[in-house]
Order: C-alpha cells, then structure tokens, then sequence
C-alpha cells in the first residue's frame, strides 16, 4: 500500500493518508506502507467534483474533446466531470445517451452524464439510462437552442421526480429579455425610414448582452423554478446562479445551487479586457453583484461551485456581440482560482474543498466521492498554496486555448490522483490513463 506522508489537510490537520489500490485505506498519523509519497506538509484536498461541462462530443470536437477537456481537468485537480446534455445529437434519448457514454471512454477521470429536455425527448428511453442528473433544462436558450416551454418543463420535473433522478435548471426567461436593445428592434426600425438616430441604437459593444439578458430574466426563473419544484418531490438544483437574489431564491425555496468561477471573479466592468469572450449564459453581472455573490460564496449560501465549462474556439469567438458564441472554458481553473483567492479574500480553504468536492457529492449523491477518509475514492490532488502562477491560456488544456481569467493568480495541483492513479503530474506535464468511469455506472 501507499502512504502519502505528513499532507496538510483543509482543516490545518497533518496526516498521513494510506491508499489501497483505487480507495483511501486509512488516514493517520505514522501509519505504514511500501511505498511513500511525501507531501511535505503541502495542502491535499479531495479531487474536485465539477458537476457542470460541455466536453462537446458528439458534434463538436473542433471545440473540446472528451480527452483534451478531462486532461484540462486533471490539470486543475477535477477528478470527476459532469457533462451536460447540449451536444449533436442532444443527449435526449437513450440511444444518444449510449452514443456520448462511447465518447466518454476517452475520459481520464470519472464522469457522470446528464440528459435533457427537447421538444422530442425520449423520456423513457432517457429514464432507463443512469442519469447523473436532468438537466441543465433550458428555460431559455443557449448553445445548442434547447430552451422548452412552461409546460414542458413542469412534465420533465414531474418525471424525474418519479424517476428519483435530480433536476438542473439553467433559469433564465426569455420573455423579460430587454430587446430594446437588440439592432432591428423597435427603436431601431426607424432605420427602415432613414432616420439618422438608427445608427445610434442598435448596441455593438459587448456589455450589451449583460443588458439584454438582464438580471430580472434570472431571478424571475429562479422564482418559477422554485414554485414548479414545491409541487412535486423533485430534487432540483438551479445552474450556474449568476446574481445573489437567485442564491437566495434557491436558499429560501429549498433548491441548492452552484455558481461559476466566472460569476465570482468577473464583471461587467471587464468587457473592455474580454470583449466578446465574456460572453456566456447567463451573462456577467454588475461589480456589486458580483460581491454580493462572492460574499455568499465565503458565508457558505453558495452550495457548489462549479464551471459550466463551455469552450468554443478563439475564430468563433471573436464575433460582434451578437453572433459571437455564448460560453468560456473554466475546468482547469476553478480550484487554482480559488485556492488563490484564500490568499487575498475571506474565503478559507476548509470552504474550498467544501464548495468543489463534499457538498457536489453529498447533493447529487455521489458515493465514495469528496471527501479524504477512509473507504472513500482514491480522488486526491496535491497543492503548494505558496506558489500561485500567472494564468495563461496558452498553458492550459482545454482545446480552446483561451481563458478568460488571464493574468489572475492561480495555485495549480502539483499532481492529480484519479482513484489511487496519477493522472497529473505538473513536473514534466505527464498525464495518466483514460481510465475514467461512470460515477452512475454498474461497476460502481
Ligand atoms: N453557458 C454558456 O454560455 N454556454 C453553454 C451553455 C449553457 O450552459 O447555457 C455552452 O454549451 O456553450
Ligand atoms: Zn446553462
Ligand atoms: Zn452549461
């Protein structure tokens, strides 16, 4: 067995940590083994659980691949991926399902896969496949059009509900998206008469998407969702929660919710530095809604947070606002973002490990997952908080090439375990093997 010796634990604890093959055997203090790893008093947190991806196949591996998104992953201390159901095909029925779990045989670290909502789901079909969750369920649309009605959006809750499957909903509404905004609306069909003041209306800075997709178009689905979930026993989670009313909509109608690193790092006094690369759903929100948020984050109302890693790539991005693709890659630099924000914030690590691998765990209910103790998952990353590096796109692994976090602090694992295998190791760029697994699968 293998012992990783004196690693500093979340709480400040120093322990030795035992692994027997892919599970922790024991943690303690000068416990044996034949092997050692040292830690050398360096923080070990738990893999992190990402429960919100677009890896991109079938359909568009120009983007990201099961392979190039799970090595991102594995780089930023993500030893579990969740991807959502956005792909071509959709993942709306049990053949497509089948079709994207072949895809994800090229995963390095485990995965669970979503299924979603269409006009032409197949919910039998779907149902019959073990779902890691529902969702995200559109209520507006986003990369790949999948936004769905009131109604039918009560009937997917209602069968998940019976099918014992949790529910997550991008909450957005359509219906309160400011158009005035938009070229070709109505102020601007004065164009059609010549008016010289057209020109003036029709919005082409990159800020304009935050004034489309409003904050108000967020909250009132929160509200929705919370009344559509009071009717039925669904577990339901809202999505990528982008403004502190909906954290506390969640909180106070008993759903839990993630939000995205880029929600907490980043607003809309950035869109002079990213331009159309800020552009995603729901969008970036005003500077003090971002610290309203972040200070949900520190004060534990945020239950997870999780990426909604969307990579598209830099010749689709670079667009005019209104045609530029909606979504940034974020899976290898939650975690290092994070922890190098516990070096200049009130975030602790302890909040750390809880947002990114116990509390993803305990809501979907991962067995074996997110935490450090015996009988657990051998799912561990490695890091030196004292060395925080630059971020830098050209580093990652994502596909993409780009992050929209350029220039931050970042405290990269120096090495990532996978169920007792390494599949990164910093020091000479080494990664393991594809040998990710259905977190929902049979031979769990
Ligand atoms: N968030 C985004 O802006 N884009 C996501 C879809 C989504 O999560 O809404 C994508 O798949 O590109
Ligand atoms: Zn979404
Ligand atoms: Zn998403």
């Amino acid at each position: 067995m293998r012992v990783i010796r004196d690693a500093t634990l979340a709480d400040g604890r120093v322990r030795d940590v035992r692994i027997d093959d892919e599970e922790i055997d024991a943690v303690g203090v000068d416990l044996d083994g034949a092997e050692t790893i040292d830690a050398d008093e360096r923080l070990l947190l738990p893999g992190a659980l990402d429960v919100h991806v677009h890896f991109r196949q079938p359909g568009a591996g120009h983007k990201e691949t099961w392979a190039t998104g799970s090595r991102s992953a594995a780089a930023g201390g993500v030893t579990t991926v969740v991807d959502q159901p956005n792909t071509d095909p959709p993942t709306v029925t049990g053949d497509a399902y089948d079709g994207k779990e072949a895809y994800a045989d090229d995963s390095l670290v485990d995965y669970g896969l979503n299924g979603g909502v269409t006009e032409s789901w197949d919910p039998d079909s779907l149902f019959a496949r073990p779902l890691f969750a529902l969702g995200e369920v559109f209520l507006a649309d986003s990369t790949g059009e999948m936004g769905i009605d009131a109604d039918r959006f009560t009937d997917a809750v209602d069968r998940a509900a019976a099918a014992g499957v949790p529910v997550t909903v991008h909450a957005e509404d359509a219906s309160l998206f400011d158009e005035s905004v938009l070229p070709g609306s109505t102020e601007d069909a004065s164009a059609e008469m010549d008016d010289p003041r057209a020109e003036a209306t029709a919005r082409e800075d990159a800020d304009a998407w935050s004034a489309y997709r409003r904050a108000e178009a967020e909250i009132a689905a929160a509200e929705r969702t919370v009344e559509v979930a009071a009717d039925t026993d669904a577990q339901v989670h809202l999505a990528h929660t982008s403004t502190p009313e909906a954290v506390d909509i969640a909180r106070d109608g008993g759903l839990t919710c993630e939000v995205t690193p880029h929600h907490l790092f980043r607003s809309r006094d950035d869109y002079d530095e990213l331009g159309t690369f800020g552009r995603m759903n729901p969008p970036l929100r005003s500077e003090s809604r971002r610290a309203a948020l972040f200070e949900r984050l520190v004060d534990g109302r945020v239950d997870v947070v999780a990426t909604d890693h969307a990579p598209h790539t830099r010749e689709e991005k670079d667009a005019d606002v209104w045609n530029a693709p909606s979504g940034v890659p974020g899976v290898e630099t939650m975690v290092p973002l994070l922890l190098a924000a516990t070096r200049t914030t009130d975030l602790t690590v302890e909040r750390v490990r809880t947002v990114t691998a116990r509390n993803p765990a305990e809501v979907f209910g991962v067995a074996g997952k997110g935490r450090i103790a015996a009988g657990y998952d051998a799912d561990l990353a490695l890091y030196d908080t004292t060395d925080a590096t630059e971020i830098d796109g050209d580093a990652l692994h994502s596909k993409c090439g780009w992050t929209p976090f350029a220039g931050f602090e970042g405290v990269f694992p120096e090495w990532t375990m996978r169920r007792g295998e390494l599949v990164w190791e910093r020091d000479g760029e080494a990664f393991g093997n594809a040998n990710g697994r259905n977190v929902r699968g049979d031979d769990r």
